[in-house]
């Protein structure tokens, strides 16, 4: 869990692709089916923070969830890419957290409509720093994933349990939406998820990327 010294901050600005229920612990935990094929959506470049900024309650939010994440920082253009292209499309990792309104979602899911509005808010994408892919000396679905709250763990999972492997993702990915150079994957978070509040400190890290730190308001 220790932090690695690592200087670069992820370069914000650029698309956010995330993937939802890519652990069937967390699918379960939510009374969701466990997907067949990846289930994805975006977040707006204005949704990105990095560490010094706080996480906002959104308005009229009851239920702010944490949901620790595996980013992919993608390095080069992907469009239509195989499997095994992947790797080498990849410029690193970092930690991040999909930060979202529950109660809006789940509002949102039962009327079958968008998960924009409860995933899409201002700073519900805190980011940390920016891995080379080079510098992480592990496997990349063999890394520890967890998540603290006010120093109580809430989320402690590993990458090996991803139901869509981050080179299946890309590949998946890369078939509709074209990726970019920055662009940001977010891979899905395991169980555990849950609320937090005003004055809450989020902890959190992925095995070989430096632990981020960020504060609700
Ligand atoms: C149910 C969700 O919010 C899906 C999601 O974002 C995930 O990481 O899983
Ligand atoms: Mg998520």
């Amino acid at each position: 869990m220790a932090s690695k010294g690592v200087s670069r901050f992820v370069e914000v600005g650029k698309k956010i692709v995330a993937v939802g229920r890519n652990y069937s612990e967390h699918a379960k935990e939510l009374g969701n089916a466990v997907p067949s094929e990846p289930i994805l959506f975006l977040k707006p470049t204005t949704s990105y923070i990095t560490v010094g900024r706080k996480i906002e309650l959104p308005k009229g939010a009851t239920e702010l969830h944490h949901e620790v994440e595996l980013g992919v920082v993608i390095g080069k253009k992907c469009k239509d890419i195989s499997p095994s292209a992947v790797t080498d499309h990849i410029a690193g990792y970092t930690v991040a957290l999909d930060m979202t309104d529950r109660e809006k979602q789940t509002e949102l899911k039962d009327k079958k409509l968008p998960w924009a509005v409860s995933k899409g808010f201002d700073t519900s994408c805190p980011v940390g720093e920016f891995v080379p892919k080079s510098d992480l000396t592990k496997d990349v679905q063999d890394l520890g994933i967890w998540l603290k709250v006010n120093g109580e763990l809430k989320q402690n999972g590993n990458t090996r349990d991803m139901l869509f492997p981050v080179a299946d993702l890309i590949s998946h990915i890369s078939g509709i939406f074209t990726l970019e150079p920055g662009d940001l994957v977010l891979t899905g978070t395991p169980s555990g998820v849950g609320p937090v509040t005003s004055g809450d400190v989020i902890t959190a890290g992925v095995e070989g990327c430096p632990d981020i730190e960020f504060t609700v308001q």
